[in-house]
């Protein structure tokens, strides 16, 4: 049907939804350096000796990558190593210039993958995991410093991915049902999104298993910063050597970067003022192209749920919409209580010296009442119908 969307036209995996399917550990032998130097970034960094190791890097050949697995962990690889070589001292021994062996290759990977040269979620999360032998459980691939601490905030987010995947069949049933005017199909895939959702939140809970606050807040953070602005050590950015001379300006990698909520609110209707939905746009310039098509092409559906719902005297239907509402609000309420947590009340304790990160998220968004602001427009959704 014109105007129907799959979700498999858009690099969306039905098993494993957003994040890469089977992505690959190593490269061939002939990118043996990055293999090293990115699985090793948080021990050199503890040693103080990322620099010398990146140093003694020749520049290989980017264009021997081949696939689109190849390309998603060469990305990953090289913005790792890009993080241990800028943060290694802290703010203030950063440094303003990135050699040439891996700003060409981390450069040209990103133009062919439409990724940013920066670390982001699509590495961290979606490119880096993998099943363990049983196959019941997941494990972190690549880490950054900050030992079992980072390693359960970069697999927590895969859980909360993963509990997306799994209900991957609801939101295509809603697309599907919203196209045919079907309120059973779309009845049904609101009701399985309900659920998916609530799945999220109960693996975000998992957070606080083994995710320790100080060591989030002062280790793992700085290594997911981008560079350029007023307020950070790189205030012009970062010199791609061998790239171009003109310093490069990017925010560094966020949850707002995973398509999961950004889908959900396009599906049910949700909007933003168009501040907070400019930062959330900016986010989709870090997803894979494939999720950020998806949005638009979703955004560009000739029918949409909220009209149906609207127009609809189906008390189920709309009651599974207010349920779906429900569910993501609760969602955003309790990522609010994460938020507190691990990074307001953190920065309270005032452990780290700078002020860059402190009230901030590695996003560079005012963090609280931007995310309530968030929040209570998915509440106020169900009352606009
Ligand atoms: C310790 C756990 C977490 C912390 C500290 C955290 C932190 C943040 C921060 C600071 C922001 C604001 C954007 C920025 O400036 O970077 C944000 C936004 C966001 N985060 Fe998280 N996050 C956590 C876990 C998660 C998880 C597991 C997910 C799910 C994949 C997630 C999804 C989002 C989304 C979708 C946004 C955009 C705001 C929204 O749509 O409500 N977060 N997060």
């Amino acid at each position: 049907m014109p105007g129907s969307i799959q979700l498999s036209d858009y690099h969306v995996s039905r098993d494993t939804g957003f994040l890469l399917e089977n992505p690959q550990e190593y490269l061939p032998d002939y990118f043996e350096p990055w293999n090293r130097v990115a699985k090793r970034m948080p021990d050199l960094v503890s040693r103080h000796s990322m620099r010398e190791a990146v140093e003694e890097m020749p520049l290989l050949d980017h264009s021997r990558l081949t696939g689109y697995r190849q390309k998603r962990l060469a990305h990953m690889q090289l913005v790792l190593i890009t993080s241990g070589y800028l943060w290694q001292e802290g703010d203030a021994g950063v440094v303003q210039r990135l050699p040439e062996c891996v700003a060409v290759p981390l450069w040209h990977v990103s133009n062919k993958l439409g990724l940013k040269p920066v670390i982001c979620h699509p590495d961290m999360c979606l490119a880096n995991w993998k099943y363990t032998e049983d196959q019941r459980d997941i494990e972190v691939i690549y880490t950054v410093p900050g030992g079992s601490s980072s390693v359960w905030f970069f697999k927590v987010t895969c859980f909360v991915e993963m509990a997306f995947a799994k209900g991957l069949q609801s939101v295509q049933e809603v697309l599907d049902g919203v196209m045919e005017d079907d309120n059973v199909k779309v009845t049904s895939g609101l009701t399985g999104m309900t659920i998916t959702v609530g799945n999220m939140q109960s693996a975000m809970k998992r957070m606080h298993e083994h995710l320790s606050v100080p060591t989030f807040y002062n280790t793992v953070r700085p290594y997911l910063c981008g560079w350029g602005g007023p307020s950070s050590p790189l205030p012009n950015g970062l010199i791609f050597e061998g790239v171009s001379e003109k310093p490069f300006q990017v925010i560094g990698g966020s949850t707002a970067q995973s398509t999961t909520l950004q889908l959900m609110d396009i599906l049910l209707g949700v909007t933003h003022s168009p501040d907070k939905q400019a930062f959330l746009n900016e986010m989709r310039n870090y997803m894979p192209p494939g999720h950020r098509q998806l949005l638009l092409d979703v955004m560009d559906m000739p029918r949409k749920l909220t009209c149906m719902v609207a127009d609809s005297e189906d008390s189920e239907l709309t009651t599974a919409y207010s349920k779906c509402l429900a569910a993501v609000t609760q969602f955003r309420s309790y990522h609010i209580q994460m938020v507190t947590k691990y990074v307001v009340s953190a920065s309270k304790k005032g452990s780290r010296e700078n002020s860059y990160l402190a009230n901030m998220g590695t996003g560079g968004t005012d963090l609280l009442p931007f995310l309530k602001a968030l929040r209570d427009d998915t509440k106020k959704a169900v009352n606009q119908q």
